[in-house]
């Protein structure tokens, strides 16, 4: 499989009035394309620090960061980010805002407004091109989030907690749509969240992370019967209980090892 993603020996301190804070040390990690890995730990483990990496928008004080072969300066148009909030803007329509990406990069053609009339249709909000944010859901405007990052033709998604704002409901169903979505584009992603459950249910691999200083615990790749499922499926299986518990174990030993903050 081909590296998208890599981490090479990766360390990052921030330097504030409060001081130097090292918040991951010497972490160096791979990540094959069309891959969906999801980072879990406990808070200050550096998942939020990892995923900026990525996205070019922190400079490790140490190590390289590489996405599709070359070393990570900038944030680029080839990486797209997703956040827990939605971040419309609520004087733009649906449609509008869906195009933002593409307009930021000089895409302003019908072909583009198509493509993502298209992709809007795609993820079930066909109709609501022209009503306002405020007029949806909070899972509808995930969604239109979601088709906002996907019209830039990003090849890596970076996922920050993107489902954790919603109720249980729209999340599990947002969950399946994501990943369905993702895999039938070969997309690769990265998932930061703090639900063992959602991780273990969306991924092909989970890095549970230890904190003080932020470190890899352990590497999890999940059973093949469970990838092939779409999450909610997959959290049905007898097995998932025990790929649940394992990683609780990770998450709890790593918890355990960790001095104080
Ligand atoms: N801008 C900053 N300045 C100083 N220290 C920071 C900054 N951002 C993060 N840190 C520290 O770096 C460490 C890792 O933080 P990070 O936000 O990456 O962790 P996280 O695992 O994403 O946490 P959470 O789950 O709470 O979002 C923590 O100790 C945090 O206090």
């Amino acid at each position: 499989m081909e590296t998208l993603l890599k981490l090479e020996e990766v360390t990052h301190v921030y330097v504030g009035d409060q001081g130097a804070s090292l918040a991951v040390e010497n972490l160096s990690l791979s990540i094959g394309r069309g891959e969906f890995v999801s980072l879990v730990g406990p808070s200050g483990c550096g998942k939020t620090t990892i995923l900026s990496l990525l996205a070019g928008l922190l400079t490790p004080t140490k190590g390289t960061v590489y996405a599709l072969g070359e070393p990570v300066r900038r944030p680029s148009p080839k990486l797209g980010y997703m956040l827990q909030q939605d971040y419309l803007f609520p004087w733009r329509t649906i449609l509008e805002n869906a195009q933002i990406g593409l307009e930021l990069n000089g895409i302003k053609t019908p072909a583009a407004t198509a493509h993502v009339r298209q992709l809007l249709h795609e993820l079930g909000l066909g109709g609501t091109e022209q009503r306002m944010p405020y007029e949806l859901s909070g899972g509808m405007r995930q969604r239109a989030a979601l088709v906002r990052t996907l019209a830039t033709e990003p090849d890596v998604l970076l996922l920050d907690e993107p489902f954790s704002a919603l109720d249980m409901h729209i999340k599990l169903q947002l969950e399946d749509l994501v990943h369905t979505t993702l895999e039938a584009r070969g997309k690769t992603a990265v998932l930061v969240t703090h639900d063992l459950a959602e991780a273990a249910a969306m991924s092909d691999r989970v890095v549970v992370l230890a904190p003080n200083p932020g470190r890899i615990q352990a590497i999890y790749e999940m059973p093949k019967a469970l990838r092939e499922l779409p999450p909610t499926e997959a959290r049905k299986q007898p097995e998932f209980q025990g790929v649940f518990e394992q990683l609780w174990e990770a998450l709890e030993s790593g918890e355990a090892e960790g001095g104080e903050a």
